[in-house]
């Protein structure tokens, strides 16, 4: 068997040898499955062994939500034969090459002692950096070291070996949520899928917004499909960190006096004629309201009319670009793209509003319901859009979101979409959409007719594609 430097570009610290002669490595592929990979990679122990440090988030493995993951007790049982305890780069087999971002190079690979868990490694090369990018570098790994939740990446270990500094964060099998929108029939998800989505995204936001953290780089393509079809939201290079005061508002809601109330006596006067009552929550807000920035980052289709202008912004920026992301699942484009990207800015920063697009067969209920709540999300001025003072409880109590119950949102069943499932080799190439840096539900899944399962807890998201009808799940 030849062995052949992977990549002849990588200088002699750190190269990535083949034992095979296959040389169709896919270039960018979540998207494709590890059953089809031929390749052995592995690293060259020789030219890192005295130059590697890691941190392996030891509180992280005690405190964090998945300490009983099988793969933290893989890498506990790697780390044990460990002189220092610490995860090195000899511990891990490169299986293939995973796709190529703005920092480095993402890889899958295993535990060389338990093949069961896989990882994704993000190699990064510090020396072929700009300042700039090494900025994001280490903004991105900050971050990661501060993730504790289901939709958002695990980061295993951080090691530095060399000039490189390497990330182990959890493998997405099932590629990411724009490449499956162009799997869709018209580009489209079914309104419950794009609902599913939306809510699992909007928890991710909250949960980043509750830390400080800005995201500032929301797109299909950053939603990376985990192996059970749950998301996971990627990179966090662009992010930025404000400060955070969590705070207990109090929000009146109208509420409908129950018949029970009634009877029992607790129904008088104008609540008898109105047949509702005010009642104030009081609801906890973390939301970084004060966060500012004036750094214009982003992916154009998806910049806020603040970002645009150049003029600073805040958190608002990732609820204007929830509003574009609930609209492009929902009708297959962004709301102001233009003939080129200027024009698309030039529709972004007018005082032009989000219009709504005539689909003939998309006539399911829940549709005036999303087409509200993007409509409130793109509001240009960010000081009245939702969710930029109280954050995403506000999104949350949207109609269109009716019915979710939130706190399981993370045991519902994903939907069944065209190509959803892990699949055979070969990607559906997309035109990647570049971020750049810049100067200057048929019906809402309310009613449990859909959503039931022995004990009623959770949303079968079971759809039958051919017809966007929902079916009963047996
Ligand atoms: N955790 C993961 N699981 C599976 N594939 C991944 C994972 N992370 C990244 N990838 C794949 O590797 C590719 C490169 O990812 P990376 O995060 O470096 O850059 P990117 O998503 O292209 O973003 P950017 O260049 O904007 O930083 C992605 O397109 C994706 O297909």
């Amino acid at each position: 068997m030849d062995e052949e430097t992977y990549f002849p570009d990588t200088d002699l610290d750190f190269s990535f040898t083949s034992t095979t002669t296959d040389r169709t490595v896919p270039s960018s592929s979540a998207r494709s499955s590890l059953a089809r990979s031929s390749l052995t990679l592995s690293f060259n122990e020789s030219r890192l062994s005295c130059s590697t440090t890691t941190t392996t988030p030891s509180n992280i493995t005690t405190l964090h939500h998945r300490k009983w993951d099988p793969r933290w007790s893989a890498i506990k049982a790697a780390t044990n034969l460990s002189s220092d305890r610490n995860l090195h780069l000899r511990h891990l087999k490169l299986i293939r090459h995973l796709g190529t971002g703005n920092l480095g190079r993402v890889f899958l690979c295993q535990l060389r002692d338990c093949n069961s868990a896989t990882f994704a490694l993000k190699v990064i090369d510090r020396d072929t950096l700009s300042n700039k990018k090494l900025s994001h570098v280490q903004m991105e790994a900050e971050i990661l070291s501060m993730l504790d939740h289901p939709f958002l990446p695990t980061l295993y270990a951080h090691i530095q070996a060399s000039h490189y500094t390497c990330l182990l964060i959890d493998f997405c099998p099932n590629g990411d949520l724009h490449s499956l929108l162009r799997k869709q029939p018209g580009n489209r998800f079914p309104l419950a899928a794009v609902r599913f989505f939306a809510a699992e995204v909007l928890v991710a936001l909250e949960y980043l917004h509750a830390l400080g953290i800005v995201y500032r780089d929301l797109k299909p393509e950053n939603i990376l499909l985990r192996e059970d079809g749950h998301i996971m939201l990627s990179d966090f290079d662009l992010c930025f960190k404000a400060d955070v005061v969590p705070t207990f508002k109090f929000q009146s809601r109208k509420s409908r006096k129950s018949r029970q109330n009634c009877f029992t006596g607790g129904c008088f006067g104008s609540v008898a004629d109105s047949g509702e009552e005010e009642e104030v929550d009081p609801e906890f807000v973390a939301e970084p309201v004060t966060a500012f920035s004036r750094s214009c980052v982003g992916t154009h289709e998806y910049l806020a009319p603040e970002l645009v202008s150049g003029n600073g912004h805040g958190n608002g920026v990732d609820w204007w670009a929830f509003g574009v992301f609930v609209y492009e699942l929902l009708y297959g484009t962004t709301p102001f793209k233009g003939g080129s990207k200027d024009s698309t800015l030039r529709n972004i920063a007018s005082s032009r509003q989000v219009r709504f697009l005539h689909v003939t067969e998309m006539e399911e209920a829940g549709t005036a319901e999303a087409n509200d709540l993007i409509g409130k999300l793109l509001v240009k001025d960010p000081r009245r859009r939702l969710g930029c003072t109280r954050g995403a409880q506000d999104i949350k109590r949207h109609p269109f979101f009716d019915g979710i119950k939130w706190p399981l949102i993370r045991h519902y069943k994903p939907p069944e979409v065209v190509g959803g499932v892990a699949r055979k080799r070969g990607h559906v190439g997309h035109v990647k959409r570049r971020r750049w840096l810049w100067k200057g539900l048929d019906y809402l899944m309310t009613r449990n007719r859909n959503n039931k399962n022995s004990n009623g807890n959770y949303y079968d998201y079971v759809h039958n594609c051919n017809n966007n009808k929902p079916r009963k799940h047996a």
